[in-house]
């Protein structure tokens, strides 16, 4: 496959190593360190997908690029959510192929599972409250992240006592702490506790590298350009 890299940083180039192992071709490499290329100089003839590993101000606008030019896009920048409705509305109208995951690890979307599984069980049996807690890297610029706000939205849906969430704690019942720690190089750890007078049940993800995130992005990549509409992980893995 043809693969347009829109964000050349940690994940940008990881998904470069990956992507020429598994026999693609990077078709471009758009980046401020590389202004004279622009997303608008690729099409659907030239790029079988874009993929997109930016910055919340940025991504936006960078999905909105590919879906005018046709090109089917993957994005797994953080940050820009409460522009979602317009990029939807646009692939939709162009026809387009949009996919969009917080977190492209296999294993944190099978996490998100069981999350919402088990906030539905605390919810019933009671007695139980529950906490968010995400730690990573000092270089960070959103917060909370991506993949803590996706966690939070499944304990909102299932968990009826809780009916927002705070990034800070709080002593609100009806409110979900989201604890966000910035510390070294931990590349992403997400931890949901529920504590209650007499236990406490902890589901965690740890990543150990950035391998996780790529693999889930390339898999996404590959998918993508067959299918036409707005897509996510649980499309892509059957959850
Ligand atoms: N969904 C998932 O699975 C994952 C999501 N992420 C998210 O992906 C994003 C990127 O993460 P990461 O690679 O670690 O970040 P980095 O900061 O390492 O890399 C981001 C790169 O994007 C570049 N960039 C900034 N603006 C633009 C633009 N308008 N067009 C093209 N490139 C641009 C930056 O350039 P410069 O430095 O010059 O600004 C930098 O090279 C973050 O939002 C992060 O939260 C990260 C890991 C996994
Ligand atoms: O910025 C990162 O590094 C990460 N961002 C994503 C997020 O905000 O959840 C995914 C992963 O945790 C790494």
């Amino acid at each position: 496959m043809k693969l347009l890299l829109i964000g050349y940083g940690k994940m940008g180039q990881a998904i470069e190593a990956q992507a020429v192992a598994r026999g693609h071709q990077i078709a471009g490499i758009v980046d401020p360190t590389r202004p004279e290329v622009r997303i608008s100089d690729f099409d659907a003839s030239s790029v079988d997908a874009a993929i997109e590993f930016t910055h919340p101000d940025a991504a936006f606008a960078n999905v909105m690029e590919c879906l005018r030019q046709g090109l089917p896009v993957v994005c797994g920048s953080t940050g820009w959510l409460h522009h979602f409705a317009e990029a939807q509305a646009l692939c939709q109208e162009q026809n387009g192929a949009l996919f969009y995951a917080s977190n492209y690890s296999v294993g944190v979307n099978l996490f998100f599972h069981f999350n919402e599984y088990i906030a539905a069980k605390m919810h019933q049996f009671g007695g139980y409250n529950v906490q968010v807690r995400e730690i990573h890297h000092t270089q960070k610029v959103d917060q909370p992240s991506g993949t803590a706000l996706t966690a939070a939205e499944g304990i909102l849906r299932n968990f009826p006592g809780k009916a927002t969430w705070r990034n800070e704690p709080t002593e609100a019942a009806n409110e979900l702490a989201i604890i966000s720690e910035r510390t070294g190089q931990v590349v992403g750890t997400h931890i949901v506790t529920y504590s209650s007078a007499v236990d406490e049940i902890e589901l965690k993800h740890e990543a150990h590298s950035r391998d996780g995130f790529v693999l889930g992005a390339l898999l996404a990549a590959e998918w993508l350009p067959s299918h036409r509409g707005v897509f996510g992980m649980k499309d892509l893995l059957g959850l």
